[in-house]
């Protein structure tokens, strides 16, 4: 069975055309093929976006604080960068991550002093 439901003056554009889309059903929406699977994987995704957004928060609150210290290094007179310190970032991610901790350090270094 397909449903829809009424688009709202509330909607961004977006929200607007999802609503004149027929619902997709539990198994479209998680590629479960039980209904048991597919109630397990939403119930990890609502867990999954919590995590995600924490992961983001923490992103943040690094991204601050990295701004104090470059913003002071710079203000003494020194570089925005220091790679040595980040040659011990990169260190500290592989170790607890592997390979790919590597690229995750990169992209997290990006964030904080931009590009180099
Ligand atoms: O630890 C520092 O000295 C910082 O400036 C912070 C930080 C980081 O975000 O980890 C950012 C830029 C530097 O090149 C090295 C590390």
């Amino acid at each position: 069975m397909t449903t829809t439901h009424t688009p709202t003056a509330t909607h961004t554009p977006q929200q607007t055309r999802q609503c004149r889309q027929p619902r997709r059903t539990a198994a479209e929406e998680t590629g479960a093929r039980t209904d048991e699977a597919a109630g397990l994987i939403s119930g990890a995704r609502e867990r999954i976006d919590a995590l995600d957004d924490r992961i983001i928060g923490l992103v943040q609150e690094r991204m601050a604080v990295s701004a104090v210290i470059q913003d002071a290094r710079i203000a003494s007179g020194g570089p925005r960068v220091n790679l040595s310190r980040e040659m011990e970032v990169l260190d500290h991610f592989r170790e607890a991550l592997g390979k790919p901790g590597t690229a995750l350090a990169m992209t997290v270094l990006e964030l904080c002093r931009g590009r180099i």
